[in-house]
């Protein structure tokens, strides 16, 4: 293969970016915007050790999952990659970006339940992050950068932010040139509470005052009445990070407020708070279950920005320690909590791998631990603290699969099983992709190795309605809990399923001295009873 040659391949599948791959004589080539299934006439653009770049010359045979870009600036902005895809090829995407990272990277068998997609992803985003600059003309421009550079391309409207943004984004740049601001703002941070339709705009400049600040401040706060904060943040680095330290209030109250699943989240300026309300609801309702709280739990929730699963998670557990890094997430987590009138929380800011070293080295022990960190994953670190706590459940929450991946292989490889595994589709249009997962530490019962041969059972007709195999399915479906045979050859022994004593013993003595635990014991029950055997 040569940079410069045409050839054609036909797309088999997607890189982890949502580049298609085209096999050339057993030489993948990662074309962009090309579907699977697709043929196409390519120009090979680069070449590398063992796989190349190609772009589209022409489609000779096109998918049906193929559509139209509906934002005008797709090809240029690199915001979105996914706009040629239909939604239905978009979560076939996504979830296979998941399984073959938990498969390739992870080693893990676990089954990744369908996608929950959303199922119109437009004006969802509740954060817009806008470069402002100055073009060669002199005009404003706000919009987003060019794929892989620094120029930005100029933005009417974003589909994927909300209208609000929207109005906001364009009654901004109105002000910029009307007070001719523009030269001193980095970028324009628009955060938009959805449960109220209100905003706050930080306006992240080089100077702490410039000529026309409180002019343009009044003049926006008059056009846009939902404005209730504007914040001045100062950013005078000379890197890429988008926020400085220093920050001001402008206008208003520090904080806007939202609310999700019946709690209100102050959020300020700094803090994250996940972009899209909709299905962040979906994703901690999602945690929650498989955190399968029942009021007596100690809950750790590692990087829990301003407090929003610890919150969710402390209606159904006895205790939760929410750490965060970000001082100001902290502070908010702490008001969040009060507001709320939940106070059996505690919020720490930390390093979240510090922190949990200490507990562990003090020989604190919880029952479930969420964590949910930036795309870099957990550090060793962290997960290795986890360990001594040795927690019954993990809850892994992560926006990056392949971190996730390596962190559930580390997790599997030092005792826990990874039994469940959700994706959930955040981030509609672009190539990423939120996962919950569910870790269970393995006890002794889920090491026992039973056969059960049903020739060994005397079965009843009762028992004949639901194999063990279906109960434990039932229970693990419904539950997220697995079971052990034993359990149920017990539980079904105490209702009088079976009468004779010789069911299935372990075959040590130790094994035998575990008796069936009586959370488990009530879910068997639940299955008995429904598959009415009992
Ligand atoms: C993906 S966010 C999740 C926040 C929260 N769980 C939520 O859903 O809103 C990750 C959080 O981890 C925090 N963080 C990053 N590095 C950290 C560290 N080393 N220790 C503790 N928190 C950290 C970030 O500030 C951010 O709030």
């Amino acid at each position: 293969m040569k940079k410069n040659e045409i050839v054609v391949g036909v797309c088999e599948d997607y890189t982890n970016e949502g580049l298609g791959v085209a096999k050339v004589d057993g030489f993948p080539l990662f074309v962009k915007g090309l579907l699977r299934g697709e043929r196409a006439r390519l120009l090979v653009m680069k070449v590398k050790k063992g796989y190349g770049f190609a772009k589209i010359v022409e489609l000779l045979e096109e998918s049906g999952e193929r559509q139209k870009p509906f934002c005008k600036i797709y090809q240029w902005c690199g915001g979105c990659q996914l706009q040629h895809m239909s939604l239905k090829e978009q979560a076939y995407f996504k979830q296979q970006k998941v399984a073959h990272a938990l498969r390739r990277i992870g080693n893990c068998e676990a089954k990744v339940e369908p996608i929950l997609a959303m199922d119109a992803p437009y004006g969802y985003r509740n954060k817009g992050q806008i470069p402002v600059g100055v073009d060669a003309y002199g005009e404003v421009v706000c919009g987003f950068y060019r794929m892989n550079s620094h120029d930005i391309i100029d933005m009417e409207v974003c589909p994927i932010q909300s209208d609000l943004i929207n109005t906001c984004v364009a009654v901004m740049k109105e002000g910029l040139r009307r007070f001719g601001c523009a030269a001193y703002f980095r970028h324009l941070l628009v955060k938009h509470a959805f449960a109220n339709d209100t905003v706050m705009l930080v306006w992240i400049v080089r100077e702490r005052v410039f000529s026309q600040m409180q002019e343009l401040c009044d003049w926006v706060v008059g056009k846009l009445p939902m404005v209730k904060s504007i914040v001045l943040n100062v950013n005078q680095r000379k890197d890429n990070v988008i926020l400085g330290e220093e920050e001001f209030l402008l206008y208003g109250e520090q904080m806007i407020y939202d609310t999700l699943g019946g709690i209100e989240f102050g959020i300020s300026a700094k803090s994250f708070y996940q972009v899209n309300p909709v299905q962040t609801k979906v994703l901690y309702e999602q945690a929650l279950a498989f955190a399968q709280l029942s009021g007596s739990e100690e809950v750790l929730d590692l990087y829990c920005g301003v407090g929003t699963i610890s919150l969710f998670l402390a209606q159904h557990a006895k205790h939760v320690t929410g750490i965060e890094i970000v001082g100001d997430a902290i502070r908010n987590a702490k008001e969040n909590a009060r507001r709320n009138g939940i106070d059996h929380v505690d919020f720490i800011c930390s390093d979240a791998a510090q922190y949990a070293a200490v507990l562990a080295e003090r020989g604190k022990k919880v029952d479930v631990v969420v964590v949910d960190p930036p795309r870099k994953g957990c550090d060793e670190l962290t997960l290795a603290s986890i360990l001594q706590m040795e927690p019954k459940r993990i809850v892994y929450v992560s926006c990056d699969p392949a971190t996730l991946a390596r962190d559930v292989r580390y997790l599997e490889e030092r005792g826990y099983e990874c039994v469940r595994v959700q994706p959930v589709d955040m981030f509609g249009w672009s190539y990423h992709v939120e996962t919950v997962v569910q870790l269970f530490r393995k006890t002794p019962d889920a090491h026992i190795d039973l056969k059960i041969d049903m020739d060994e059972l005397d079965l009843t007709a009762s028992e004949a309605k639901a194999t063990y195999q279906e109960i434990k399915d039932y229970i693990l479906n419904k539950h997220g809990v697995k079971v052990s045979s034993l359990y149920i050859a017990q539980t079904k022994q105490k209702h009088g399923i079976i009468e004779r004593d010789c069911y299935n013993k372990p075959k040590n003595e130790q094994k035998k001295a575990l008796h069936c635990a009586p959370d488990k014991e009530k879910l068997i029950e639940e299955a008995l009873r429904h598959f009415k055997m009992i």
